[in-house]
């Protein structure tokens, strides 16, 4: 099975910004894959470049085995960016028509407006629709012509809550049925919660990729905290193979460490009185933090 997306040492320059930097990377069809960055990242030039609006300086860039430019290709591809252009004359319903009409295999126009819960806006203006009413027939038109590859930007911005949790289980949902999305988003809780592979780019380049839980665990490690008995002291933690940065709140005690399985083992076996352990992991926002500040 070919990948949905291979870009091979790809570069774009814009003058002497070179807004991505040999940029490879391989993404399997059905999976979901958040492309995370500080602004000016080049998450946007990426993303542009794979659908093929903007040309590589430099390197490869397929898409469903193809060239992005290719009409088989397109045909394939659905896409929801920043700013959702519409036809000031036409209605919610008739603007999602006129989408699918450009596909030779467009999905129902009643299950576009369910998904993007836009049924009862059905006869509206599109021009006149709210800012999140707006991203959500943004993503109806995305999913017109049933793509395998999407390609989300920023989606839920201005979008209630109500609306986010039905759009990700839409996105999941499609994952489950072998589409492969790609997403950019500030929200860090997102990409956590619904991406199986995050990719963090920086100045163009890229500075990890994994799963979130990977991400955390490679950047931040974990933290094991307990309540410490009075024979606890900070000196004595410090004899204890494993233990480096040591934080006291009253008698309850944290210490962070990459391996915490060995940690545990460890301070057990060197008797340290412990009741109420908790072992949680760093969030993404710390990890993310931590990649694009080094
Ligand atoms: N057409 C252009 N001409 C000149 N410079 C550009 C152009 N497009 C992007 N850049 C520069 O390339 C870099 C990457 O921009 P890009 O829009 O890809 O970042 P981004 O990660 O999408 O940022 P954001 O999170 O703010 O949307 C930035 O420094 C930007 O100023």
């Amino acid at each position: 099975m070919a990948a949905a997306i291979q870009l091979d040492n790809v570069s774009k320059s814009f003058r002497s910004k070179k807004a991505v930097d040999r940029l490879s990377l391989t993404i399997e069809q059905g999976s979901v894959v958040a492309l995370l960055g500080p602004n000016g990242a080049g998450k946007t030039t990426t993303v542009s470049m794979i659908l093929g609006l903007q040309q590589p300086t430099e390197g490869t860039v397929k898409l469903l085995g193809g060239d992005p430019q290719d009409a088989g290709v397109r045909n394939r591809i659905g896409a929801m960016l920043q700013e959702v252009s519409v036809v000031d004359s036409l209605k919610v319903a008739e603007t999602i028509n006129l989408f699918r009409s450009y596909y030779d295999h467009p999905l129902p126009l009643e299950r576009l407006l369910q998904v993007s819960n836009l049924e009862a806006e059905r006869n509206k203006l599109a021009s006149a629709l709210s800012g999140g009413q707006q991203r959500r027939l943004g993503f109806a038109l995305a999913l017109a012509g049933d793509p395998d590859v999407l390609f989300l930007d920023e989606p839920t911005v201005g979008m209630d809550v109500t609306s986010r949790q039905l759009f990700w289980e839409t996105v999941r949902a499609m994952a489950g049925r072998g589409r492969t999305i790609v997403l950019t988003t500030h929200y860090l809780e997102e990409a956590d919660s619904v991406a199986d592979r995050i990719v963090v780019i920086n100045n163009g380049q890229l500075v990890a990729d994994g799963t979130p839980s990977e991400i955390k665990a490679g950047t931040n490690g974990r933290v094991i905290s307990f309540t410490a008995g009075s024979s606890v002291t900070t000196e004595l933690l410090r004899t204890i193979p494993g233990v480096g940065e040591i934080e006291w709140n009253h008698n309850r005690v944290k210490l962070k460490s990459a391996d915490t399985d060995r940690l545990i083992a460890s301070l057990i076996h060197h008797g340290i009185e412990m009741r109420d352990i908790e072992i949680v992991s760093g969030g993404l926002e710390e990890a993310f933090q931590a990649l694009v500040n080094k």
